[in-house]
């Protein structure tokens, strides 16, 4: 019998046919969490001209000379105004934040060290000093944040809320971005009922496409589950034939993988050149993945064990990085934990089966995160669907240990992050 596969190994295979989708320009607006296609860099400045950071008095700093001094008003510049007044010798320019600076002024004094009220008021023609302030205070100088040309935002990362805003401030409208996989979730199994129906002798309820579904929509992904009609070989072998041909870039099937004499994945795509392994996990040791042919397009299928804790294993150790590789995420990236590993240490000791390395769903304690408890006393049971919801993290216990001691630290995916 095979050895089984490292989760490394699987993995790279994994990688190693996974196709980066195309690119495509989304206006900026749509374009939150997607993957950014290349690097930015700013076509306006930042600021984009030299402007106020105060409501006050835009002045000569040369003038400051003794306090309380009297300036000339010779005008008033608003944000969003042209900024071709000058501010001569003697001369204050009435001024708001954010407006341009008025040639001449190289300083800003605030309306508080004035003898002006804050707030709506006529414009004075006259206007005291009260206190002195620094040369070029409260002056935000074009370009300071960055200049034209300057870097902005890098290819291969997500593009978040400050990304867009960032992207806006430096003149960009639309973003190149990698295209987002549609993925196809397929539950298999005779045993299975629609949540909410009532239960037949040896019948669970589906929870696996509820899973799958829920976590890939609540990263913006588009999903949709598909039912075979039946869990024979033919009917099964008919739905993966639709699969490619309906535009899915992802598939991903739960069940049917191991050993049983029902298991109609294994049954039908072992026909198809898909490879199956064991990988040293637990849970979520058997597991297969193979290309299906469409028309005009492949679709890669990845079959995770029945198992509901096995998926969610499986899930954030495969399919998020065979999510990210496709847009273009780089595989350094998703080949370790990155910013989503922690290391903690569990209260209590308990047993972890050589050989696999075991994944302990887990909560960090309220005071100290760097303490994790198991959600259930049962540990990383395969079927321990009722305690999944306390899940925050998954405690990564090396292959070759037999027993997690208490207090020795070991490494943790933090799930509350989000994946790349
Ligand atoms: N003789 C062996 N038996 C098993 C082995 C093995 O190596 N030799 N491996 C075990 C391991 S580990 C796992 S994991 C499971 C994987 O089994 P399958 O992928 O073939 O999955 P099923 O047999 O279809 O189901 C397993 C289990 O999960 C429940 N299940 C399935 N689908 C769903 C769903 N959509 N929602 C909720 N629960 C589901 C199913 O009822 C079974 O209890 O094989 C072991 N056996
Ligand atoms: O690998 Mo199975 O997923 O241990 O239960």
């Amino acid at each position: 019998m095979m050895a089984p596969l490292k989760v490394e190994d699987y993995l790279s295979e994994l990688l190693s046919v996974t196709p980066v989708l195309p690119t495509q320009v989304l206006p900026l607006a749509e374009a939150l969490g997607r993957v950014c296609a290349r690097d930015y860099q700013a076509r306006f400045p930042v600021p984009p001209f030299t402007n106020s950071a105060m409501d006050g008095f835009a002045v000569r700093f040369e003038d400051l000379t003794s306090f309380p001094l009297t300036l000339q008003v010779a005008g008033e510049v608003a944000a969003g105004a042209s900024g071709d007044l000058e501010c001569g010798p003697g001369q204050a320019i009435r001024i708001m934040t954010g407006a341009p600076l008025p040639k001449g002024a190289d300083t800003v004094v605030p309306v508080e060290l004035t003898d002006q009220p804050a707030g709506a008021a006529p414009l004075p023609q006259q206007v005291v000093i009260n206190e002195p302030v620094k040369p070029q205070a409260n002056v935000r100088r074009q370009g300071e944040n960055v200049q034209v040309g300057g870097p902005v935002f890098p290819a291969g990362q997500v593009l978040s809320a400050t990304a867009l805003s960032a992207l806006a401030s430096v003149g960009f409208g639309e973003l190149e971005v990698f295209a987002r996989p549609r993925v196809a979730v397929i539950s298999t199994g005779d045993e299975l009922v629609a949540a909410g129906e009532p239960l037949g002798p040896g019948q669970i309820p589906d929870s696996n496409s509820v899973l799958l579904r829920g976590l890939l929509q609540a990263a913006g992904y588009e999903v949709e589950v598909l039912r075979t009609s039946s869990d024979t070989p033919d009917d099964f072998a008919q739905l993966l034939a639709s699969v490619a041909d309906d535009g899915f870039d992802v598939a991903i099937t739960t069940g049917g993988v191991s050993a049983g004499a029902y298991d109609v994945v294994k049954a039908v795509t072992a026909q198809q050149g898909f490879s199956f392994h064991k990988v040293a996990m637990q849970p979520g040791k058997p597991q297969g993945f193979g290309q299906l042919s469409g028309r005009d397009r492949k679709c890669l299928m990845l079959a995770l064990p029945g198992n509901p804790v096995s998926v969610f294993v499986s899930f954030h150790t495969f399919v998020v990085p065979i999510l990210g590789a496709m847009q273009g995420i780089p595989v350094e990236r998703l080949t370790s934990l990155g910013a989503r590993g922690r290391s903690a240490t569990f209260p209590e000791s308990f047993k972890s089966p050589a050989g696999r390395r075991q994944f302990v769903p887990v909560r960090f304690d309220n005071a100290d995160a760097s303490v994790v408890e198991r959600t259930h006393t049962l540990g990383s049971g395969s079927h321990l669907v009722a305690s999944l919801p306390l899940a925050e993290g998954l405690a990564i216990i090396p292959e070759e240990w037999k027993q997690v001691e208490a207090g020795v630290s070991v490494p943790v995916l933090d799930l509350r992050l989000p994946w790349f």
